[in-house]
């Protein structure tokens, strides 16, 4: 006992001094904006940023696909593709985005996230979702404990769960099977599992599941239409079980289902949790044994690998949540491993600072060509502007350069029909990702339709990238007023990555890559990417404000635009 607890001393001084070290380096480590090589890429960019051109490049470089572009080989899902080539990046550039990802200490910092050290800083928290499909099981530390046999335990609840779902063996309580699962969450808590269950929907095992988490009635009164009470399981899904949306919406379901249950000694049949909290839990009226659990080193946007993807696991059935999770553990192995200019996230961050830092790029677009990933850039609207849309450094001090950029996209091909001219014509710079599976999961008409969809990607980045001159146009149109409508200045960049398939699998390692990349930004811009300071206000405010909306009584405590809103609503009720 006394040698044990000896050896936990003499670690925790490691730890102490191995964190001292780090923050003495970071401490020391100059702001990015008078970097050298930061200061180097800025200025490189002033004098040739806009004669780098992408079609100039291919012809200069018949090697340029090979250079910029890498493969990696999955175990049984065959190959990803990343090509970076249609990029506006030459030799200099490339080389000089490498060393700065160097200089910041990204390196650093991604082994301080994988050796479960506190580099959440203003929650004093690990960061540690590459713990939660860790399938090494390679012991990952916080606090002197490791945190392995926790996270199995909790996948092993799932899946025992899921298994008594899938086998008829946990009934409703007129002793039907169940049907449909209702997720009741928000932000992290609904998007991701909304996201994953859309995208491998061809892997569902029959569960039906919904999603509300709009406060808006409308969400869950539709909802509920669609569903019976005797046979739907709901599932309560908020990391603080605090979360107002989140909590009326449980009652309304509870109510609901009571309407018809009439007892509430089925509600255990009917509500189960996922959350870290359990005495609130607990206060909803749920049993300890029917809440799955996670922990507080597990940031909401971050938790689709933990608890939170129980709907996945009973939508598309355990063995292929396992599948997910090992795609993202694979991914996090090449980005603990894989030299920094082989480095998928890596190389996709620098890619993206190059734009955001030096050429204004102000947003970046998600385009999946696959419907399935229809909500996709939605997810990654929260995993990257949540992250990274910050403007105070890690020290507490502003900074003086753009940080994270907007994240939009829809699939293709519908977004061609409606914003690609902007992207094509505007005046603004769009870097875009194009996200493509070579097989469809749905190959009818002989594969016609997805023959088509390839296509419409393949030729979208080429015309995004040779546009069309003026020369080109006036062979075929020949008033010259109308000619200029119709020329395309190309030179616009775009990311390629084509998988085989949409797995579970290779859906996890896409989400790795990205989380990893909006990881690599966070580092680069010295900002904390695992804290959300700012959805706070809002909802202190909103508050305040609920019990203003009682009576009809005129308001006068606010600004008066926001007094004329709250008594032009209260009159009109
Ligand atoms: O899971 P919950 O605790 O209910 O939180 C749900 C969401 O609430 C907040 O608004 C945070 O900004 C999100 O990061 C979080 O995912």
């Amino acid at each position: 006992m006394v040698y044990r607890r000896r050896w936990y001393e003499f670690f925790k001084i490691i730890r102490l001094v191995s964190s001292v070290i780090t923050m003495e380096w970071n401490d020391k480590r100059v702001k990015l904006s008078v970097d050298p090589i930061y200061k180097k890429l800025k200025d490189y960019c002033c004098r040739h940023g806009e004669q780098i051109n992408i079609s100039e490049l291919f012809k200069e470089d018949p090697d340029r696909f090979n250079k910029y572009s890498l493969k990696i080989k999955t175990p049984d899902d065959g190959e990803i593709l990343v090509d970076f080539s249609k990029n506006r990046i030459n030799d200099d550039v490339f080389q000089m985005l490498i060393k700065l990802a160097t200089s910041r200490g990204v390196l650093e910092s991604r082994d301080a996230m994988f050796k479960g050290e506190k580099i959440n800083i203003t929650e004093n928290r690990s960061v540690l979702h590459v713990a939660l499909r860790n399938l090494s099981n390679e012991p990952i530390m916080v606090d002197g404990k490791d945190v392995m046999p926790d996270v199995n335990d909790a996948l092993n609840h799932i899946r025992y769960f899921c298994e008594r779902i899938h086998c008829n063996e946990w009934l409703g309580y007129t002793g039907k099977p169940i049907t449909d699962v209702v997720n009741i969450g928000i932000g992290g808590s609904d998007l991701g599992p909304l996201m994953v269950c859309e995208a491998l929907k061809p892997y569902s095992v029959g569960l039906r599941p919904h999603f509300v988490s709009n406060i808006d009635g409308t969400h869950i009164a539709e909802t509920l239409k669609k569903c019976c009470p005797e046979t739907t399981l709901f599932v309560i899904s908020s990391k603080t079980f605090t979360t107002r949306e989140t909590l009326r919406n449980a009652y309304t379901a509870r109510q609901w289902f009571l309407d018809s249950a009439g007892n509430e000694a089925h509600i255990a049949k009917h509500f189960v949790a996922v959350s870290t909290n359990k005495e609130k839990v607990k206060e909803f009226g749920i049993d300890d044994k029917n809440m799955f659990v996670f922990w507080d080193w597990v940031g909401g946007r971050y938790s689709v690998w933990s608890s939170i993807g129980l709907s996945v696991a009973l939508s598309i059935g355990y063995c292929n949540f396992e599948r997910f999770l090992g795609g993202a553990h694979f991914i996090d192995n090449h980005f603990k491993t894989a030299p920094v200019e082989q480095n998928i996230p890596i190389i996709l961050a620098m890619i993206g600072i190059w734009y955001s830092n030096f050429y204004g790029a102000e947003t970046h677009a998600i385009l999946p060509y696959d419907q399935y990933l229809h909500r996709f850039a939605a997810y990654f609207q929260q995993g990257d502007m949540e992250s990274n849309g910050k403007s105070v450094n890690r020290g507490g001090e502003p900074v003086s350069y753009s940080t994270g950029p907007v994240i939009w996209g829809e699939p293709g091909t519908n977004g061609q029909h409606a914003f690609y001219q902007l992207i094509h014509q505007g005046t603004r710079l769009i870097p875009a990702d194009f996200i493509v599976p070579a097989i469809s999961h749905n190959p009818i008409s002989g594969n016609e339709h997805h023959k088509i969809l390839l296509a419409n990607f393949l030729a979208q980045t080429e015309a995004l990238m040779v546009g069309r001159s003026i020369d080109d146009v006036l062979k075929t149109e020949k008033n010259e007023t109308l000619a200029n409508q119709k020329v395309f200045s190309g030179n616009r960049p775009t990311n390629s990555i084509v998988v085989k398939k949409i797995t579970p699998f290779i859906l996890g390692a896409l989400l790795a890559i990205y989380e990893h990349k909006i990881f690599t930004q966070g580092i680069v811009w010295d900002i904390n990417s695992f804290d959300q300071w700012g959805v706070e206000l809002g909802k202190v405010l909103a508050q305040r404000i609920e019990p203003e909306l009682q009576g009809n009584q005129p308001v006068s405590s606010h600004d008066a635009s926001t007094n004329g809103l709250i008594n032009f609503i209260k009159a009109s009720w």
